[in-house]
């Protein structure tokens, strides 16, 4: 390794064949300058790339047997910027240049690699800016990464998605995958359920949410589960809601971003790979199994909506736009009991409301924080290989001493049959038009529910909204949620509230009820969430 000293050399570039370009790395770019002439490049004679920007480089030979040229190709995506000036999605760019410092071959290839790594390693300092309050570990990436993908997803694209962007960038970044394609429903569940985790660095779906929801359920069946969540998730949008790829480009502070332009920034975090722990969410039914969100509980018109759209599933996202004005026309109430647990340390509702906790979360390995607009990273060196599972002072842990029959305990949940703990809120109201809970900011690439959520915050922000609104306030309340803005609509029907428990008694019959967007079973329903427990892909 060079260390951090500035690198500077003259290549050609490959690009052109002819032009002579000085290249000069530093610890935080890379600048190609143009040597002479005029200039070729939108921005002159220098284009100076950030290496935060940068998700790999690598060193090759010519194709050609009788050139002892070598090759560096340097892959980057910086954020490309809309013309209001926020950023949105990721653009490639790629330097390639012809290495030669001799006539002998290995010379010029030993120069090519050593520059290779130079750029990867210093490209590995830099770690993307995320919001206040989310928490940055590396994990290991020296083994396998297993990619699921759901051909039937959204409008049925993902694979060509997969054989698009997805695969281009993971080659440039160098990571090695496995793609299993699954064939159908709890697929993916069996898969996680008995696969070897030893074997992965990391499970990355590429799908809309209902895999990952799969994926979830399956980590917790098995024995080892406490371990098996802790393996690192990724996701990387294909279905026609994608409500966490939605959050996770959210929580880097980037501008909205939508379909491809999402895949990117996404595939972009998976490729910096960089984890952060992710709120789990154990849901009770009153037949008695326990599933686990990592999303949304939805009731009445939000759960309407998302069911009776899966027929417009051919329009993509577009499938929510043209579900909520069909079930607008025909608006309905639902009545039942809603009851939660608030936490107990801030006041409810409000629109203005800011929250920006802290994780008391520290990854064993290595740990960022994001202070004040600065990012600070612990390094090890690149090869280090770490088990990712060897946190042992976490919240699983806790969670699992807490338990009785090493399962997650539901400590804040009496059973469903008895009344809620007596330091619970019960909502007097019992007409609804919606109850949501969400762990995340966005419900959909468009729907931004909750603005301040935080991955591993420890809380359900709930939404409601009581009978009595007008049609228009409604659809105002949901064109709002675009820019996450609904909360300061100042409007009396709708309530805040940020809550680790709820439970919800449906009195109106029959109707719909969803977890993460899957429908369950009708009927009293009850949850808590579990702080940090599992690990996403974030950064
Ligand atoms: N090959 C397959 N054929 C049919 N269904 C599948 C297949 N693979 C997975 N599934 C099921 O499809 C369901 C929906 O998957 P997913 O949520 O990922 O996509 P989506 O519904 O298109 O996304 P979104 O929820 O954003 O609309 C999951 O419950 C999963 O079990």
């Amino acid at each position: 390794m060079d260390g951090d000293a500035e690198l500077r050399a003259e290549f050609t570039d490959a690009a052109t064949g002819r032009l002579r370009v000085s290249v000069t790395l530093t610890d935080s770019c890379l600048t190609v300058r143009k040597i002479g002439g005029s200039p070729v490049w939108q921005h002159g004679h220098e284009h100076a790339l950030g290496l935060s920007d940068c998700v790999g480089c690598r060193a090759y030979r010519s194709e050609d047997t009788a050139d002892p040229a070598a090759y560096l190709s340097a892959y980057f995506y910086p954020a490309r910027r809309s013309w209001t000036g926020a950023t949105t999605g990721r653009q490639r760019v790629e330097h390639r240049f012809r290495v030669v410092t001799g006539e002998d071959p290995r010379a010029n290839l030993e120069e090519a690699e050593r520059w290779a790594r130079a750029v990867r390693h210093r490209a590995s300092q830099h770690v993307p800016s995320v919001k206040e309050g989310v928490e940055l570990s590396r994990v290991c990436v020296s083994r396998r990464v297993m990619v699921l993908v759901n051909p039937q997803s959204g409008r049925g694209q993902a694979m060509t998605l997969y054989t698009g962007p997805v695969l281009s960038m993971l080659t440039e970044a160098n990571i090695s995958h496995t793609l299993i394609t699954t064939e159908h429903q709890n697929h993916a569940r069996e898969v996680v359920r008995n696969a070897d985790l030893s074997q992965w660095s990391a499970i990355v779906i590429l799908s809309g949410d209902g895999l990952l929801f799969e994926v979830i359920n399956g980590l917790m069946e098995r024995e080892d589960w406490d371990e098996a969540i802790r393996t690192p998730l990724g996701i990387l949008p294909g279905g026609s809601g994608n409500a966490l790829a939605a959050s996770v480009h959210h929580y880097t502070q980037a501008g909205p971003a939508l379909g491809e332009d999402l895949l990117l920034s996404c595939c972009f975090l998976l490729c910096k790979g960089l984890v952060c722990p992710l709120d789990i969410v154990s849901v009770r039914l009153s037949s008695g199994p326990c599933l686990f969100s990592f999303l949304s509980l939805a009731w009445g018109f939000v759960a309407d909506v998302d069911i009776e759209s899966e027929k417009f599933r051919h329009v993509g996202a577009m499938r929510f736009l043209v579900g909520t004005l069909l079930r607008l026309a025909s608006l309905r109430t639902y009545q039942g009991k809603l009851a939660f647990l608030e936490d107990s340390t801030s006041a409810s509702v409000s629109s203005s409301l800011t929250l920006c906790p802290r994780s008391p979360f520290r990854s064993s390995v290595q740990c960022t924080s994001h202070i004040q607009g600065q990012t600070n990273i612990q390094h090890d060196s690149e090869n280090t290989p770490h088990n990712f599972n060897d946190d042992d002072d976490d919240e699983v842990l806790l969670h699992k001493k807490n338990s009785k029959d090493g399962r997650l305990a539901d400590n804040l949940l009496n059973p469903i049959g008895d009344p809620v703990p007596t330091d619970w809120t019960v909502e007097t109201e019992q007409d609804f038009v919606l109850v949501l809970a969400t762990c995340h900011s966005h419900l959909a690439e468009e729907l931004m529910v909750s603005p301040d959520a935080r991955p591993d915050d420890g809380y359900l922000h709930l939404v409601y909204i009581k009978a009595g609104i007008s049609r228009p306030a409604l659809l105002r309340l949901f064109l709002a949620m675009e820019k996450g803005t609904h909360l300061t609509c100042e409007c009396p029907h709708l309530m805040y509230r940020r809550v680790r428990a709820l439970r919800l008694e449906p009195i109106t019959k029959p109707g719909v009820i969803t977890v993460d967007g899957e429908q369950v079973e009708y009927g009293p329903i009850q949850a808590q969430v579990h702080k940090g427990c599992a690990r996403i892909i974030c950064g």
